[in-house]
């Protein structure tokens, strides 16, 4: 899973010094960190409407796609504020350490 992440990341660091007619996330960055929050912003609303709806329908393939706009926007948050999105792993995995459930889950079932 985090292979994907830290893949995508490499692209998104190529892209800062692309052209912005050369890609989608180049002219995001030449539009500047406003743009890119504001993006972060629609997509988050759009993902809980798209919340919403799966909960009514029970199809959560609208759901799907949009959280996935949803992270790739926040990456290339962190990526234009130079963060790392595996800083974010870490601070997961600390927090998952802290809660016990680590220890808990590797543990074999008596
Ligand atoms: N994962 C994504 C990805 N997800 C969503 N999007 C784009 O994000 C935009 C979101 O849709 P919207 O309708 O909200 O945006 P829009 O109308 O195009 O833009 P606005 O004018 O509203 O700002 C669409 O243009 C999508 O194509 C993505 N664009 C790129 N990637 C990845 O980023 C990599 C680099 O992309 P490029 O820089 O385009 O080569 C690609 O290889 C992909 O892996």
């Amino acid at each position: 899973m985090s292979d994907t992440l830290t893949r995508l990341a490499e692209v998104l660091e190529a892209r800062k010094g692309a052209a912005a007619d050369s890609s989608y996330v180049a002219s995001l960055y030449h539009k500047g960190l406003n743009k890119i929050l504001e993006k972060v912003g629609e997509e988050s609303i759009e993902t809980i409407l798209a919340a919403k709806d799966a909960a009514a329908s029970g199809d959560a393939s609208d759901l799907i796609y949009e959280t996935a706009d949803l992270w790739f926007h926040s990456l290339v948050m962190l990526a234009a504020l130079d963060q790392h999105p595996q800083a974010v792993l870490d601070e997961l995995d600390r927090r998952f350490g802290l809660s016990g459930l680590a220890e808990k889950a590797a543990r074999p079932q008596s």
